[in-house]
C-alpha cells in the first residue's frame, strides 16, 4: 500500500485531497458523546492542511437509508473537527451535489471541508456495481487524490471505500496504516490462550465471525446482544431478548463444533434483565433484576451480563496471552446495564495479556466509564472491520488502496 507518506514526498499543495474518515461517532441528539473516531482522524487531517492541500473529509454515520435524514447528520461532527484542528472547517449540506461543489470550490490552501453524510446517497452502499459506480464517479469529480483513513468502514463494500480508489491515485492514511500494523501482529504471531470477547448489538453481522474464529482462537466468550442466540441454541428461551432466530440452526453448529476442535465457548450463566428497553437519553433508572440464563421470564429483555458470569468471564480471561475484545457485554449506555462491560474492561486491564479492544461503541464504552486508554495494548477504531481482519478475509478498502 502507498503510504501518506510518499504521497506528501511527491507533493499534495493545492491539490484536493478527499479523506475517507470513519466519523459515525455516537451522538446524543446532537451532541457527541465520545469523539474517539474524529481525533483518530486528525494526524492524516493535519499532515495534509499542512502540506497546503484542500482537504475533503467524507465518511458516514449510522445506517440512514439511502436518503437525507437529519438524525444522520455529520454537521455535529464536522464542527468538532473544526475545534480540534482550531480552524474554521467547512461543511456542505449535501454529499454530492451543489453545496459539495461550491463548498469544495471554495476551499483555499490547508483548508478543510466535511462532506454531508455518504449514506444520504442509495449509491454508497448499493449492492449494484453500477449504481455505487456511478456515485463514485460523482465523488471522484470532488478530488483530484484519495486517502483511506476510514479504518472502521474498510470491511464494506461501499462506493467511498471501494470504488473510489480505483478512480484517483490514492493512499492509506495514517491510521489505516497504524491499525493494519498491530491487527497484522495478531494474526502472524498470537500469544496463548487467545481469548475473543464477543458482544454488542450487530449480531447478524458478526455471527458468521464466529465461524472463523473457532478455527483461531482457544477461548470466545459470549456476551451483549449476541448472547441470546447462543442460549437459543441451547434449547433456552430468551423473552424479549435480542434474537436472530434465523441463525439458530448455524449458531448450533458453532456449539457443536467449538467441542469438536477444544475450543472453549463460554456463554453467560446468568442475565440483567428489564420489563423494557432503558430510556437512554435521560438515563432514568430503570425496572431490572438478575436472573439465570437458562430461566428468563417470557417478558424480559436481557440487557448485560450478571455478576456470576462476570466473575466467570474474568477469571477466563486472568491467564490469556492475548485478548481481542469487540462489542459491550450489555447496554452499558445506562448505569444500570453498564456493570458487565465495567467489569470485562477491568478484566483486561488486571491480565498481563495483550490486550486489543475494537470498535465504535466498544472504544467509546472504555473511555466513557473511565479506563486510561493507556492501560490497553491498542484501541481499534474498527469492530467489525477489525474481526474481519483478524478472520483473514479481504478487506475491499485495504484491497482498494493496493497498488
Ligand atoms: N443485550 C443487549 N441488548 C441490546 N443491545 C445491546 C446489548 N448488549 C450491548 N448492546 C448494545 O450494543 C451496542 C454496540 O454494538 P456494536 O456491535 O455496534 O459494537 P461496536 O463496538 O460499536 O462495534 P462496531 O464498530 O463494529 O460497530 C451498544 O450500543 C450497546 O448498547
Ligand atoms: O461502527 C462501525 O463499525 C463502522 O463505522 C461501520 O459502520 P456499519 O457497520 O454501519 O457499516
Amino acid at each position: 500500500m502507498k503510504t501518506i507518506d510518499e504521497l506528501l514526498a511527491e507533493g499534495v499543495s493545492g491539490k484536493r485531497v478527499l479523506v475517507r474518515a470513519d466519523l459515525n461517532v455516537p451522538l446524543d441528539g446532537t451532541t457527541i458523546t465520545d469523539d474517539g473516531r474524529i481525533r483518530a482522524v486528525l494526524p492524516t487531517v493535519k499532515a495534509l492542511a499542512g502540506a497546503g492541500a484542500r482537504v475533503v473529509v467524507a465518511s458516514h454515520l449510522g445506517r440512514p437509508k439511502g436518503a437525507p435524514d437529519p438524525a444522520f447528520s455529520l454537521a455535529p461532527a464536522a464542527a468538532r473537527l473544526g475545534e480540534l484542528l482550531g480552524a474554521d472547517v467547512a461543511f456542505a449540506t449535501d454529499t454530492v451535489g451543489e453545496s459539495a461543489r461550491a463548498t469544495v470550490s471554495g476551499l483555499g490552501d490547508g483548508d478543510v471541508a466535511v462532506l454531508e453524510n455518504l449514506r444520504f446517497n442509495a449509491g454508497e452502499t448499493s449492492k449494484d456495481d453500477a449504481e455505487r459506480g456511478a456515485f463514485a464517479d460523482q465523488l471522484a469529480s470532488l478530488a483530484d487524490l484519495y486517502v483511506g483513513d476510514g479504518f472502521g468502514a474498510v470491511h464494506r463494500k461501499h462506493a467511498s471505500v471501494y470504488d473510489l480508489p480505483a478512480r484517483l491515485p490514492h493512499a492509506a492514511g495514517y491510521l489505516v496504516a497504524a491499525e493494519v500494523a498491530v491487527l497484522r501482529k495478531l494474526t502472524e504471531d498470537v500469544k496463548r490462550p487467545y481469548v475473543v470477547v464477543l458482544g454488542g448489538a450487530k449480531v447478524s453481522d458478526k455471527l458468521a465471525v464466529i465461524d472463523s474464529l473457532l478455527g483461531k482462537a482457544d477461548r470466545l466468550l459470549i456476551g451483549g446482544g449476541m448472547a441470546y442466540t447462543f442460549l437459543k441454541a441451547q434449547g433456552h428461551e430468551v423473552g424479549t431478548s435480542l434474537l436472530q432466530e434465523d441463525q439458530v440452526p448455524a449458531v448450533r453448529e458453532y456449539l457443536e463444533r467449538a467441542g469438536k476442535n477444544g475450543v472453549e465457548l463460554v456463554l453467560p450463566v446468568d442475565v440483567v434483565a428489564a420489563p423494557e428497553f432503558p430510556d437512554l437519553k435521560t438515563k432514568a433508572p430503570a425496572e431490572h433484576g438478575t436472573v439465570d440464563a437458562d430461566a428468563i421470564p417470557a417478558d424480559r429483555e436481557g440487557l448485560d451480563i450478571g455478576p456470576k458470569t462476570r466473575e466467570l468471564y474474568a477469571s477466563r480471561i486472568a491467564d490469556a496471552g492475548t485478548v481481542f475484545w469487540n462489542g459491550p457485554l450489555g447496554v452499558f449506555e445506562h448505569p444500570d446495564f453498564a456493570g458487565g462491560t465495567r467489569s470485562i474492561a477491568q478484566a483486561l486491564v488486571d491480565s498481563t495479556a495483550f490486550t486489543v479492544v475494537g470498535g465504535g461503541d466498544s472504544a467509546a464504552a472504555v473511555r466513557t466509564l473511565g479506563f486510561d486508554e493507556n492501560a490497553f495494548g491498542h484501541i481499534s477504531t474498527g469492530g467489525g472491520a477489525s474481526l474481519e481482519y483478524l478472520e483473514g478475509k479481504t478487506l475491499p478498502g485495504l484491497a482498494a488502496l493496493e497498488d
